[in-house]
């Protein structure tokens, strides 16, 4: 029968637990530390009004994610059967756009309204720019999205835009004075499309229940309970709408919210960890009931003990203890690595060895990263070591539009005739070859049995297209011409400028866009190690570091996507945001230096640092039994080789709590060291002073930018000469033809000294 309750549910909980779940009715607030079972509190909550009686369709229960909602659904059925499927579980936007669809009519708005995206958004911004003849360098769209967005969540209508002084001279001193202008446009023509932008479906529920009681009543009769999981992440907005729902008399009030304001990771978009004070403080008079779970039932205790030194270090919270009692477990293991790549290796290393040794399934184990487009290295290297994975909340890094469309320029460079890529980029960006101009291609190219490119060069166009089409065709020839003497590197870089794409991204400076302008990076600084490593030669064949070799392999690599498209026992990568609430047996949280993690964008705020901080803490809160951190002391960032320091974070892991900082046996952090020490003795070049905080976690010493490689041609038999990651050597022989000259080199310090490199490629400095 799967409707019965099994009588002993409650038996699930401790004390603390059951009390907040038992106390069903007035005002309940949880804040507690991770892995306390807040979320198995509102869950067991439901379960248990369910089984009090009270009807599924009288519970609202707000969740971070749908996915968190579909969960909670599913763990409720277990103890309540299908029941559970009719609560009014899901996202604030979801819910919000359910009841908004019913109500529309209030509000002058037809109730199958679309609901419009930030490409939508953007659009119609951009035309009203155009239509009000305004100029648009001085009106950036992404800027005026931001003003209107922001005016919304402060509840300011076009109306009361016009009249707030302060609002006007912001925007004059911006050079914008008719922001309130575009401002009103666009909400005319929303409402006028029946659209209504993410934005709106807060902002016109607020104004829906604020002007019409009526409806405002029906649903505090209705909602009997409200709950909100994650409740430090919520805006001022969602609080003002939650608080509208609960009030007096109309709603019984019973609210239950739960929350950690240590976890609070969104104040970039207006969440702030006040809400968790002000509730305290507005339902004071009405009997509210504050419990505190302390005991965490996820992780081990040296994993809670990280956590706690790790938060120890934010300058204001509310007090709270955490304890496990699930014994020390395993101890930290620190990675360090001497690039990106290594990374990417030896994380896809550990996992193997992680599950051979401790039988971990794939989806026992995530990867978690500051930043989308590190998802690259990891995803190369998971596909070669053949372990499936899937990119959580996001696509798969080559399938990401950016990175597509970028790809498809290679590939029409290398092959003129790949008429998808043709289709994809000929007006991307816009360069006016419109819809109609390549119907004119595609019809003269069946015509006369040629390929579209063929076709773009002689098909008949108005001046200006043509011109845009010559510069276009001059591009892709250019390219095609240098494709079998120069690297991938060379010519993609050309291509990123000239095509437009890089300005593209870089003039979008909303946060999506910038999520594309690192993606986009990520790609050409992909393209850039793929140069740039295995210079040295195992075999006899030649490291092939041509544009179409690169593609082959990008090829195959997304070939892998559709093998593992059905599997559920996958690796898990996602960003530290988009773990929020989960929880794995093992978790590495990757890319721990500064600028990376924390983001070089909230490096020079406190408030931002800490909120990179609460990152941290919810990455690594993230575990239950392994954890590991990584980081690399250089990574390609925009194409150059840059040196990071470690991650201020790794310092304040407790000692005690990490295994041991271990290097790859492959990158030979040891024998480098030794050699850059001794180095900087002999020629006085001084090894960059350790900073106290990360003094135990080791740093190159010769800074790359100070590195300068010497021209290929000066290398020759018998030069000593210094290599970024083997050190010191000897050139002990020459060969190869001239185009490809091969220096066997002897260095003394690595464990297989003799290394074969070719010096087309390589980077080596000529020491005196
Ligand atoms: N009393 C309990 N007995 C056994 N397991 C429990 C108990 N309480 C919580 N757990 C388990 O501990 C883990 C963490 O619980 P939960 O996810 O609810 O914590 P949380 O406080 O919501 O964490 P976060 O802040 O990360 O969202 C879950 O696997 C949950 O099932
Ligand atoms: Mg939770």
């Amino acid at each position: 029968m799967p409707d019965q309750i099994p009588a002993d549910y409650l038996d699930g909980l401790n004390d603390i637990q059951r009390a907040a779940v038992t106390t069903t009715e007035g005002p309940v607030l949880v804040v507690a530390g991770p892995g306390s079972g807040k979320t198995r509190v509102l869950t067991f909550r439901i379960a248990h009004l369910i089984e009090k009686g009270a009807a599924p369709w009288e519970i609202l229960a707000l969740t971070f994610t749908n996915k968190a909602a579909r969960e909670m659904k599913e763990r409720i059925s277990k103890v309540v059967g299908k029941r559970a499927g009719n609560i009014w579980a899901g996202t604030f936007h979801s819910l919000f756009a359910r009841i908004l669809r019913v109500e529309a009519k209030h509000i002058g708005y037809p109730s199958n309204f679309t609901i419009y995206d930030t490409d939508d958004t953007k659009s119609l911004i951009g035309q009203i720019i155009r239509e009000l003849s305004l100029d648009k360098t001085v009106y950036q769209t992404n800027a005026i999205k931001n003003r209107i967005s922001s005016a919304k969540s402060s509840l300011i209508t076009p109306k009361l835009y016009e009249r707030n002084e302060e609002l006007l001279a912001q925007d004059k001193q911006a050079n914008m004075p008719l922001v309130y202008k575009i401002y009103a446009a666009y909400v005319n023509r929303c409402k006028k499309a029946g659209a209504m932008d993410f934005d709106d479906l807060l902002f016109r529920l607020y104004e829906l229940l604020q002007n019409h009681p009526e409806v405002a009543g029906k649903y505090r009769q209705k909602f009997k309970y409200v709950l909100v999981d994650e409740f430090q992440d919520t805006n001022t907005l969602q609080y003002a709408i939650v608080k509208k729902l609960v009030q007096y008399p109309d709603s019984p009030r019973n609210i239950c919210v739960v929350g950690d304001d240590a976890q609070s990771i969104y104040a970039f978009r207006g969440a702030t960890i006040q809400n968790i004070l002000d509730f305290e403080q507005d339902f004071s008079q009405f009997d509210i009931q504050t419990f505190k779970l302390e005991q965490n039932y996820r992780s081990t205790e040296n994993i809670v003990a990280t956590a706690n030194a790790v938060i120890g270090h934010n300058r204001r919270q509310i007090q709270k203890k955490i304890w496990s009692d699930k014994g020390l477990g395993e101890k930290i293991t620190v990675l360090r690595e001497m690039d990106d790549t290594g990374e990417g290796r030896r994380v896809a290393d550990t996992i193997l060895e992680q599950k051979n040794r401790h039988h971990l399934a794939n989806e026992d184990i995530a990867i978690l990263y500051r930043t989308n487009a590190q998802s690259r290295i990891f995803e190369e290297y998971l596909r070669r070591f053949n372990i499936a994975y899937r990119v959580y909340g996001g696509m798969s890094f080559y399938q990401r539009k950016e990175v597509k469309d970028m790809v498809a320029y290679l590939r029409l460079v290398v092959n003129p005739n790949d008429e998808e890529a043709f289709r994809r980029v000929i007006n991307n960006p816009k360069r006016g070859i419109g819809n109609t101009s390549v119907g004119k291609m595609i019809t003269l190219a069946g015509q006369q049995q040629i390929t579209l490119f063929e076709a773009s060069k002689h098909v008949a166009l108005a001046k200006r297209t043509r011109h845009q089409a010559d510069g276009f065709i001059h591009m892709i020839e250019q390219a095609r011409a240098k494709v079998d003497t120069t690297d991938a590197y060379e010519i993609a870089d050309t291509i990123a400028k000239k095509s437009g794409l890089l300005d593209l991204h870089r003039g979008d400076t909303s946060i999506e866009g910038m999520g594309r302008l690192e993606n986009f990076q990520s790609l050409l600084d992909g393209i850039k190690s793929f140069v740039e490593e295995d210079t040295v030669i195992d075999t006899e064949t030649l490291p092939d570091k041509t544009l179409a070799t690169y593609l082959q392999n990008i090829a195959l690599l997304t070939d892998f996507d559709t093998k593992n498209a059905e599997s559920t026992d996958v690796v898990t990568l996602m960003s530290v945001h988009a773990a929020k609430g989960l929880e794995y047996k093992s978790v590495f949280v990757v890319g721990l230096e500064e600028k990376l993690f924390p983001s070089w964008m909230s490096m020079d705020t406190l408030d931002g640092m800490d909120e990179e901080r609460r990152l941290f803490y919810v990455a690594i809160t993230r575990a239950e039994q392994f954890l590991t951190l990584s980081y690399a002391n250089t990574r390609y960032r925009y194409g150059k080789m840059v040196m990071n320091e470690p991650s201020r974070f790794l310092a304040e892991v407790p000692a005690e709590a990490i295994v041991s900082t271990t290097h790859s046996r492959r990158s030979q952090g040891h024998e480098y060291d030794r050699v850059q020490e001794q180095r900087a003795r002999v020629s006085g070049v001084t090894p960059p002073v350790r900073s106290r905080g990360t003094a135990r976690f080791a740093k190159p010493k010769v800074d790359p930018a100070n590195f300068t490689p010497s021209p290929a041609a000066e290398i020759v038999e018998g030069v000593r000469i210094l290599h970024l990651k083997f050190g010191e050597g000897r050139v002990t022989k020459i060969d190869g033809g001239a185009a490809n000259r091969i220096a066997t080199i002897h260095f003394s310090d690595l464990p297989q000294p003799e290394k074969r490199i070719m010096l087309k490629f390589a980077k080596l400095q000529i020491l005196p």
